[in-house]
């Protein structure tokens, strides 16, 4: 057993971002509650900032205006000087990054959370983007306890295709957090307080580590991205099939070849033609229609965490 601890600085800036998207109301009311008092997510050593990504698409309850702004922190966009001519979110994103980052620098946030919601059953899930950060996964692992018997996912989105430039992606340490199922523009009071507690604990979790405690070495169980399917088409684009009944609503269970996967208008399935088991998420999800994807599978694996603790210097 190997008993390396890795060191962090303190975590002493955190962000909580709603709003990358307009329509996902959640994230939406619990960042503007918190902008108007913050004495749920204040902290003696933690600096919590609040923030609205999205105005204009949240005063609109849509996704985004001209430009998912969750895919639009790319270096390209980020380092292109310009203004009024660009896409309005690839103008937030540039503002997002001076404010929080300036994304890979080290007068980057710390960490920031950013909260969505998805019409998919997936229940509370956390998104990563590595596998090596080691705060990011004892954070995950922290809240995985505190929430039990309540389940808490892990979505793992290293893939080199699928990954995607996120908002979060200008901190230090970036944690999606995606609650569901909730309909675009809906508040639903479950989903609204799961992820009012998640955010609890999360702030609980950097409080404590700031504060010196160690966390121990540890295993959690991710799913990695692994293929995006998408709906099957007629000649023209337009879906030719549906969601099948024994795949909708249940993300995370093992679809295996020859399960039931799409259905036709004219009542006719469509089966998995993997060659083993994948574990679908995402399924059904409204704001994927346009980016050509049905759901995601992943593989089940468990990660190896190292202990961590604060830098003493
Ligand atoms: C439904 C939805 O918006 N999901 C997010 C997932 C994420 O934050 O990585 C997105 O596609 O941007
Ligand atoms: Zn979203």
């Amino acid at each position: 057993m190997s008993s390396d601890v890795c060191c962090f600085a303190e975590a002493r800036r955190v962000a909580i971002f709603g709003g990358t998207h307009g329509n996902e109301m959640s994230g939406i009311m619990l960042v503007s509650m918190w902008t108007k008092n913050d004495s749920e997510i204040r902290r003696s050593r933690v600096h919590t900032k609040p923030f609205m990504c999205n105005p204009r698409a949240v005063e609109k309850c849509a996704r985004y205006i001209d430009t998912d702004l969750n895919r639009a922190f790319t270096a390209e966009n980020l380092s292109t000087p310009g203004g009024d001519e660009l896409p309005y979110e690839v103008r937030r994103a540039k503002e997002i990054n001076q404010i929080f980052g300036p994304k890979g620098s080290p007068d980057a946030y710390d960490v920031i959370f950013d909260l969505h919601n998805t019409t998919s059953n997936m229940g509370s899930t956390f998104i990563l983007e590595s596998s090596t950060d080691h705060f990011n996964l004892q954070i995950v692992h922290y809240i995985k306890k505190a929430m039990a018997p309540e389940s808490c996912m892990v979505l793992l989105n290293e893939h080199p295709q699928l990954k995607y430039a996120t908002t979060r992606s200008v901190a230090k340490h970036a944690v999606g957090l995606e609650v569901g199922p909730q309909p675009q523009g809906v508040l639903r009071s479950n989903i609204f307080e799961s992820m009012r507690m998640i955010v609890k604990h999360a702030l609980d979790f950097i409080e404590l580590f700031n504060s010196g405690v160690e966390f121990p070495a540890c295993r959690v169980e991710v799913f990695r991205v692994h293929e995006r399917v998408d709906y099957p088409r007629d000649t023209n684009g337009n879906i030719s099939a549906m969601v099948h009944p024994h795949l909708q609503d249940c993300d995370w269970e093992p679809l295996n070849p020859g399960d039931p996967m799409f259905q036709t208008f004219d009542g006719r399935t469509i089966v998995y033609e993997g060659a083993g088991p994948v574990y679908p998420t995402f399924i059904n999800e409204a704001a994927y229609y346009e980016k050509h994807q049905a759901f995601v599978t992943t593989f089940r694996e468990t990660l190896a965490v190292n202990s961590i603790r604060k830098n003493t210097k």
